[in-house]
């Protein structure tokens, strides 16, 4: 017997991302926090079978389209990245938005179509600006966004102490100056700062604790923000986001490895506006054009401040750009002796993770 997925691949503004649709009925709760539990517990094949060889690479994401659980809202999400199944991710959510717009998958009006997409952190308002059934923008208004700490110090192998903001911005970032650690933050430098990322990533995990006020699933560091000066002319900073290439072993420095997001990350800039705003850096209602590696750009404002659990946070709107890439049928076949995909030391520098499938498949 074979199984079938259908999906829709976008990348926004770099950033692939691997848009699902019909997988629904798999997935169990009455709230988006308890799909998002329920997918962890019970998906993670299908996670891995879509995001790593021979069906994925280390750089793709993907998100699972879900039917909303709170009936004010068009449509549900949950993210998959290599490092897990995640609440919210900014180019995942451009990249749903242009896929079910374009395919008409919703009610579309031209100039503006306006939908509300629910999420295991909150509801997040979208305007998508169409043109001739092309999607030409998106805009999101964000969950609420708040620094957790500011220069906080982590003692790093490697690098040494380095002193880090931690926040959240629908996920939780540890972020760090390009210039702190001695990096460049240029595609040239690609090696070095998913290194960087990654030592930064685990010290944080070991380090530094998190959990999210509405939410105690969310309670990971899950990704690392080094950002900088930029050179360009109407940009206000520029940034590289580091994902994990996988699960990572905080015991196994050999796990410790990771990719770019291609994008400039929109959980990691309003995690970013959040940390700018707290030092007094960034009011509301100011453009914050933020540059990625590829030299594409997010821009955000802030709307508005809020309170969460104990914290100061920002109301955090990002716009963007996606584009379709390909229309997909994914097939596992019965026989197929890699059910969950395969990753090799080459491309995902993770030797340990490849011999524990291997292990997996002769079992
Ligand atoms: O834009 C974002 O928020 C993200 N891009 C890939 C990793 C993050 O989820």
């Amino acid at each position: 017997m074979t199984s079938r997925i259908h999906a829709i691949d976008v990348h926004a503004e770099g950033e692939p991302g691997r848009v699902l649709i019909g997988s629904h009925l798999h997935v169990k709760g009455a709230t988006m926090a308890e799909r998002l539990r329920h997918c962890r517990e019970t998906l993670d094949p299908l996670r891995r079978l879509l995001l790593r060889e021979p069906r994925g690479y280390p750089g793709l994401c993907g998100v699972l389209i879900l039917p909303p659980a709170d009936p004010v809202a068009d449509f549900g999400l949950v993210v998959l990245e290599q490092g897990g199944f995640k609440p919210m991710s900014g180019s995942n959510l451009i990249c749903a938005v242009t896929a079910l717009v374009e395919t008409q998958a919703l009610p579309v009006s031209e100039p503006v179509t306006e939908l509300v997409v629910d999420t295991a952190v909150g509801l997040v308002s979208v305007r998508a600006e169409v043109a001739d059934g092309k999607v030409t923008r998106v805009t999101f208004d964000n969950v609420a966004s708040f620094a957790v700490a500011l220069d906080h110090v982590l003692e790093l192998p490697e690098y040494g102490r380095v002193p880090v903001d931690i926040v959240f911005g629908g996920q939780f970032f540890v972020q760090a100056r390009a210039a702190d650690l001695g990096i460049e933050l240029d595609a040239p430098a690609a090696k070095q700062i998913t290194r960087a990322g990654a030592v930064l990533r685990a010290a944080a995990q070991q380090q530094f604790p998190v959990v999210h006020p509405n939410n105690p699933d969310i309670d990971q560091v899950s990704l690392t923000m080094i950002h900088g000066p930029s050179a360009t002319p109407g940009v206000s900073g520029r940034n590289a986001v580091v994902l994990p290439n996988g699960e990572v072993d905080l015991a196994d420095p050999a796990t410790w490895t990771g990719s770019l997001d291609r994008s400039p990350c929109g959980t990691g800039t309003s995690g970013r506006m959040a940390a700018l705003h707290a030092r007094g850096e960034l009011g509301v209602n100011v453009p914050f054009v933020h540059e990625g590696i590829l030299g594409t750009t997010f821009t955000g404002t802030l709307r508005g401040t809020t309170q969460i659990g104990g914290y100061q946070a920002v109301l955090p709107s990002i716009s963007g750009r996606g584009w379709i890439t390909g229309f997909s049928q994914f097939v596992l076949d019965d026989s197929d002796p890699f059910p969950q995909g395969y990753v090799l030391g080459d491309l995902w520098g993770q030797a340990r993770t490849a011999a524990a499938d291997l292990i997996e498949l002769e079992g």
